[in-house]
């Protein structure tokens, strides 16, 4: 008798605040979604980024879209609205919850680059964290890479990408070109919505306020 059972889906998650997506998040979605064999690597926009309180961060609808209109091309690439939908700071254990709730018969695999992974141990509930997914650390240019106390965490090392969203907007903002660091259609959102200049970015939906929210709430 021949089995039916199939393997379960393996599913990549690329967190971020993508304030803009850009190719260094492309290529380690795509590296780890090659190493691992993921069938799908989902990327989740962060709604809060609590640990970003201290700056203005660009409404949540104009990064969801960056993000939609930079992994179109790929059929391997989704965007999910977890947590832009969910009300409050963004915790990467929500995140991880709900996406288990929705793909209940997947294997998940959270991807983060060596800065993030370093601050890891300060995020929410991070003990939770590891039950949820398996996490996969990746080299970041300007970073050490590390899971020393962190049993159980991967790491992979990635074509070095020295692209920040921080270079992005302060290039922006001086009249620099950001071709070729973040996708064509990325270049045309912000342009078209004079994102990162000193003009306002326009809002088109109540959720989002004219000047990006201040991700105010913390947890303790
Ligand atoms: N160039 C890169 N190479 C590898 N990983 C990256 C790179 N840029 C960002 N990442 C990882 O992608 C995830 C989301 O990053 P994020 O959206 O905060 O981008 P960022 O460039 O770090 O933004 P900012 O400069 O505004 O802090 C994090 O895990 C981060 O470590
Ligand atoms: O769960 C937390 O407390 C937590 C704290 C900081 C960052 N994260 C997650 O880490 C990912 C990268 O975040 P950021 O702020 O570097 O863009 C993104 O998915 C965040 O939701 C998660």
């Amino acid at each position: 008798m021949t089995s039916t059972r199939t393997q379960p889906r393996r599913l990549g998650i690329m967190g971020g605040t993508f304030d803009p997506i850009h190719h260094g998040h492309l290529v380690a979605a795509s590296e780890v979604a090659a190493r691992y064999d993921l069938d799908e690597v989902i990327f989740v926009p962060t709604g809060r980024p609590w640990q970003k309180a201290d700056q203005l961060v660009t409404p949540a609808e104009h990064r969801y879209l960056m993000t939609v209109v930079a992994t179109a091309s790929n059929p391997r690439f989704t965007v999910s609205r977890v947590d832009i939908d969910r009300a409050g700071p963004t915790y990467t254990v929500d995140t991880l919850r709900d996406l288990k709730r929705q793909y209940a018969e997947s294997e998940l695999f959270f991807i983060t680059g060596a800065d993030a992974l370093a601050k890891i141990m300060s995020w929410k509930d991070v003990d939770e964290m590891w039950d949820l997914a398996t996490f996969v650390g990746v080299t970041r240019p300007g970073h050490v890479l590390s899971n020393q106390g962190l049993e159980g965490v991967e790491l992979l090392e990635i074509p070095a990408m020295a692209i920040s969203s921080t270079d992005c907007r302060e290039r922006v903002r001086e009249g620099l070109p950001v071709w070729y660091l973040v996708p064509d259609g990325v270049v045309q959102h912000i342009a078209k919505h004079h994102l990162y200049s000193s003009e306002m970015p326009e809002t088109e939906d109540p959720l989002v306020s004219a000047e990006g929210h201040k991700a105010e709430d913390q947890h303790s």
